[in-house]
């Protein structure tokens, strides 16, 4: 199938992520590439002889002549696909327990057949900044590919997670924020995407609290394990914001449209067991043995043949899943607006100013 727009979004998103420096060679292509992908066969002026490093690029560009867009889009797709897997699998040693790096945010370990991706900001109660959400789309392009039966989510410390990390949007001047809130939309669609399209089974280990987007994405898992500490709380309106991660369809369908509305329109936090009730959640634990009896649930499971169970994953999911592609397309170009309303600007400010908090 050919890359589309939003392959080629997502795969420059992937080049910020190279921990290794590719090479001026693969550089120069790279850059040839994204040019005659966004604007064609060369047209700029040639720089001058003593401009060497402009030369360099204008000669890349100009050298694929009137090589389609689109092949050029797909190319530049390819070329960063096989740049990220041969970093990734350059950091693992095949069939170890390990533990992989290249994460800042996150803790990423392959151990019984299981990916298991820990948020790790604890002592920001595992808010997401923008770098985690770069992070996290990695991680899962890499444990879709490797050789994990599926992949497991938790939190470091006393926090699932507390959602998006409200920096995110500090530190905008005025006349930058309809370009800020149009490039978080599209990150937050790539980012959701990437759960959309995850393609075996996900797994969400909540060890305590989840806020926002962390909550929301948990109807895109397939099973959702909560500690008995754990809560599950999506103040939007008390944000100015409104709902994402395909939560406007997939809670209403999961806990009928009553109990959606008041989590989703009147941010009502839920309890392990009642998000277990409304059937968010697939069991609690006491938060006493919750590590040791999930994981030792997990292992025992990860010894299934992981084609089979990746094979029911997509049977179960994939008749939905160009609706949740426009619901979630949807939901992040409403955001945008959010994003630059006075409700949501006022509320991000007091949180700062420590007068409102959850
Ligand atoms: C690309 C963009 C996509 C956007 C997608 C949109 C998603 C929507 C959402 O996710 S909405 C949810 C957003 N989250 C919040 O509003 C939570 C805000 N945090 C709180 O209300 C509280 O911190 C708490 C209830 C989670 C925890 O309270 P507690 O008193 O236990 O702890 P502290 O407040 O002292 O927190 C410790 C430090 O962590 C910082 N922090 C916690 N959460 C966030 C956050 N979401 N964003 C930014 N910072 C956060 C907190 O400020 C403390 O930092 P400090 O020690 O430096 O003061």
């Amino acid at each position: 199938m050919e890359a589309s727009q939003k392959d080629f979004e997502t795969a420059m998103h992937q080049v910020k992520l190279l921990k290794k420096d590719p090479g001026n060679e693969v550089k120069l292509k790279l850059y040839a590439l994204y040019k005659q992908a966004s604007e064609g066969p060369c047209n700029a002026p040639k720089p001058g002889i003593f401009d060497l490093i402009n030369k360099a690029k204008w000669d890349a560009w100009n050298a694929l002549g009137s090589l389609p867009k689109e092949t050029a889009r797909q190319n530049y797709v390819d070329l960063v696909a096989s740049l990220s897997s041969s970093e990734s699998s350059s950091q693992r040693k095949p069939g170890a327990d390990s533990k992989q790096s290249g994460y800042e945010t996150l803790v990423v370990t392959s151990e019984d057949s299981i990916t298991k991706i820990m948020f790790n900001r604890p002592n920001k109660k595992n808010a997401i900044t923008t770098q985690m959400y770069h992070e996290i789309m990695h991680a899962l392009d890499a444990a879709g590919k490797d050789d994990s039966a599926f992949a497991v989510f938790t939190g470091n410390g006393d926090y699932y997670c507390s959602g998006n990390d409200l920096n995110n949007f500090t530190n905008v001047l005025p006349d930058e924020v309809e370009e800020k809130a149009k490039h978080f939309a599209i990150l937050l669609r790539n980012f959701v995407d990437c759960f959309i399209n995850f393609p075996k089974p996900l797994i969400a280990v909540v060890n305590g609290p989840a806020v926002g987007i962390s909550v929301t994405l948990l109807g895109l898992f397939d099973i959702v394990y909560a500690s008995d500490r754990a809560t599950f709380h999506t103040p939007f309106s008390h944000l100015g914001q409104s709902p994402e991660g395909c939560s406007s369809y997939m809670f209403p369908k999961i806990m009928g449209s009553a109990k959606a509305a008041e989590m989703l329109i009147f941010g009502k936090k839920l309890t392990a067991r009642e998000a277990y009730t409304q059937g968010l959640v697939s069991e609690v634990f006491p938060d006493s043995t919750f590590q040791e009896e999930v994981w030792t649930r997990l292992k025992t499971y990860s010894q299934l043949p992981p084609n089979a169970m990746k094979i029911s994953k997509q049977l179960i999911r994939n008749v939905e899943k160009e609706k949740l592609h426009a619901i979630n397309s949807k939901e992040s170009s409403i955001l945008q607006d959010r994003w630059q309303s006075d409700e949501c600007i006022n509320a991000i400010m007091n949180f700062f100013s420590k007068k409102a908090k959850l």
